[in-house]
């Protein structure tokens, strides 16, 4: 259960920039990573271990969602196209029309090396098919993205590993979920809110009291790891209903867990709900113009991995089924998104 905090802690994973771990090190970081996953279930990590830093992963998503409308369109999910085959990976735009409590556009790309399979009979969406990419002369940053995937999946199975022991198994116990895993790195842009009818095409029309970029939520997942820029807006929940502001920590990313990850535990750490304000309107804010970027890396298992939860009596998941259940709720996926592209190439 998470529990009444009022900021988020601060993890320093510096350690884990060493090439070999001692016992010691990995006894202390796990035993760190157990108290805030089982309280607040959201922490700021300091000193990683990726090589990049915020500049060089919101310089790729500035450029990426600078792209014109209709490059990006090109990309689109087959539920904003339906000309298109991609049904997982790929863009999705803003739709105010639908939801104005998720005024977000993203990009999604999964295992840069994975191998594809068709899709499955029956199914709408294929989770393992082949990401899609804008054309190399209108983007120059496909490589950098793929390379920023492979970190975030490195550094994310280091923690998976201190999890294991700060739950009393071997550093290797979930393994398992590292085969054909279908982890998400997402690229979002936050347009600011816009009051007034003199918006152009990249702003928002607000049409609620309490405008929301991304609807209060859990991630689904092992656990997420999130680079944001420093234009604010993410709150989490605390055990008294009150929504706890998690604003930009120099030089830091924020993790939490996924709900699958707060079951594999039987309820040992939590996933805990968070939304994203949408960014102030033009007149109010000082700094960039274009809103707000962030990039969560979602960590997840493989379509057909057999999640096994630690207390051996508590009924095992199958992770695809799992993720498809909790599209289901996600708006990005409905299945008539409603959106009219006016185009019909396919990819
Ligand atoms: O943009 C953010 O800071 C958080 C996004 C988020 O929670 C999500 O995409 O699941
Ligand atoms: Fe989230």
């Amino acid at each position: 259960m998470t529990t009444s905090f009022s900021a988020l802690p601060i993890v320093d994973v510096g350690a884990l920039r060493e090439p070999n771990l001692q016992a010691a090190t990995v006894d202390k970081l796990s035993k760190e990573l157990y108290d805030v996953f089982s309280t607040t279930g959201f922490a700021y990590l300091v000193n990683t271990p990726l090589s990049f830093g915020h500049e060089e992963i919101f310089g790729l998503a500035r450029e990426f969602f600078t792209l014109p409308v209709n490059e990006k369109m090109r990309l689109a999910k087959k539920s904003f196209h339906p000309g298109h085959r991609n049904t997982y990976r790929g863009y999705f735009p803003v739709q105010p029309h639908l939801a104005s409590d998720n005024l977000k556009e993203g990009f999604e790309i999964g295992n840069p090396r994975a191998s594809h399979s068709p899709p499955i009979a029956g199914q709408k969406i294929n989770l393992s098919e082949p990401n899609v990419w804008p054309n190399k002369s209108n983007f120059a940053g496909q490589e950098k993205l793929e390379q920023t995937y492979e970190e975030l999946q490195a550094f994310a199975s280091q923690l998976l590993s201190l999890l294991a022991v700060s739950l009393g198994k071997d550093a290797d116990f979930f393994n398992t979920w590292l085969i054909n895993s279908l982890s998400t790195l997402r690229l979002l842009h936050y347009p600011p809110g816009q009051k007034d009818s003199n918006q152009d095409a990249t702003e928002v029309k607000l049409t609620t009291n309490e405008p929301q970029g991304c609807t209060p939520h859990t991630d689904s997942g092992i656990l997420t790891l999130l680079h944001q820029d420093k234009t604010g807006g993410l709150e989490v929940l605390n055990a008294s209903g009150d929504w706890v502001p998690a604003p930009y920590v120099p030089n830091s990313i924020v993790v939490n867990i996924g709900d699958l990850m707060a079951t594999v535990s039987g309820g040992r750490f939590t996933a805990t709900m968070h939304r994203v304000r949408t960014p102030a309107s033009k007149p109010l804010r000082s700094g960039d113009e274009m809103g707000r970027f962030s990039v969560p890396f979602f960590f997840e298992p493989g379509e057909e991995c057999v999640v096994v939860p630690v207390d051996g009596d508590a009924e095992s998941i199958v992770y695809g089924a799992h993720v498809r259940k909790k599209m289901a709720t996600f708006v990005e996926f409905q299945e008539d998104s409603g959106y009219d592209t006016g185009t019909t190439e396919e990819l």
